[in-house]
């Protein structure tokens, strides 16, 4: 678990983070969601120790990590994951080495445990077989997958994403998506998604913090997230056309099934207590041509005794 209290960022007279407080949930992915220029990769740096807070903490599953001793730090650093926008894959290395490298960097893993362990990271991911390759061989979504098993790569807890789905199609940004929430479920991490794309949200978000002129100004699920009466992120949501469409159709399905409800009413009654000889009459009044009468439908059950 992350927890992060009251963190405010300043650049120049620009404040950028004002007060932004949250717990993130181990096992669960927890996305940043917010319009651009909000302080959603701010504020991510400033949680992985990139940037300095002007105020405010960080705590990894309790260890204080703004401002503790280097030790510490470091002893945090060597459990987080970093998944960068556009995979920042070293491009002079093979996918292989690029799985290793952090590996090599941050573990003191023999040659043959390295080798093994980049083994089962690429074959995690669905990359067996991609070893030789080069970043420049491969495509957007495979070079996600290399960035993804680099991160995982040294057993990290923590794992940061920052924008993972951009520049790829639908298709593979929701494999992407699915793929860390798998992984995050499986190894019980603590993910932070960096994120502006509500397919994201609505796919993967277990929890969703959205971000506003450098304030959180709402948190909750995915379930939640339609509903709210928060105007600045009913207008970030409903900015896309395609989220109105779902909205209303959500609407629309609602009220059906609540017109529905208070059609079936009078019969799911009738099934829990007895009908009233009020309705009773009412229904033998109803159904005069009905050779059986009106007991045939209401009064089954009684009539069985
Ligand atoms: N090192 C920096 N020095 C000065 N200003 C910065 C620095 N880093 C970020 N900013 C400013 O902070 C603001 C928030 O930037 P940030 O990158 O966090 O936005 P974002 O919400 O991640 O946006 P996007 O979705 O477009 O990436 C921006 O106005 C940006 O120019």
């Amino acid at each position: 678990m992350i927890e992060i209290h009251n963190i405010h960022k300043t650049f120049g007279d620009k404040k950028v983070l004002d007060g932004v407080s949250g717990v993130f949930e181990t096992g669960k992915t927890n996305l940043l969601l917010g319009a651009s220029g909000t302080g959603k990769s701010v504020l991510l740096k400033c949680i992985v120790g990139l940037i300095k807070p002007d105020l405010g903490s960080v705590t990894f599953d309790g260890t204080y990590f703004t401002n503790n001793k280097l030790d510490i730090r470091q002893e945090i650093r060597r459990k987080i994951g970093m998944l960068f926008q556009g995979s920042a894959l070293f491009d002079s290395m093979t996918v292989e080495q690029n799985v290793e490298f952090p590996l090599k960097m941050l573990t003191d893993m023999s040659r043959e445990e390295r080798r093994e362990r980049v083994d089962f990271c690429l074959q995690r991911v669905g990359l067996e077989g991609a070893h030789k390759k080069m970043p420049s061989e491969i495509s957007g979504g495979m070079k996600k997958r290399v960035g993804i098993a680099r991160a995982i790569a040294p057993h990290c807890t923590y794992l940061f994403c920052d924008e993972p789905n951009s520049g790829l199609d639908p298709q593979t940004a929701l494999k992407i998506d699915e793929l860390i929430k798998e992984i995050t479920e499986e190894y019980n991490i603590t993910t932070i998604i960096v994120t502006h794309d509500m397919n994201s949200v609505i796919e993967i978000g277990d929890k969703i913090f959205f971000l506003y002129e450098g304030k959180k100004l709402w948190e909750g699920t995915r379930d939640e997230i339609m509903d709210t009466d928060i105007r600045e992120l009913n207008d970030f949501i409903f900015a896309n056309r395609l989220m109105r469409d779902a909205k209303k159709v959500e609407e629309e399905e609602r009220e059906e099934e609540e017109e529905r409800q208070h059609h079936h009413e009078p019969a799911a009654q009738s099934n829990e207590k007895a009908p009233s000889e009020e309705t009773i009459e009412t229904q033998a009044k109803s159904q005069p041509e009905n050779p059986e009468g009106p007991s045939a439908t209401t009064q089954s059950g009684n009539n069985k005794l």
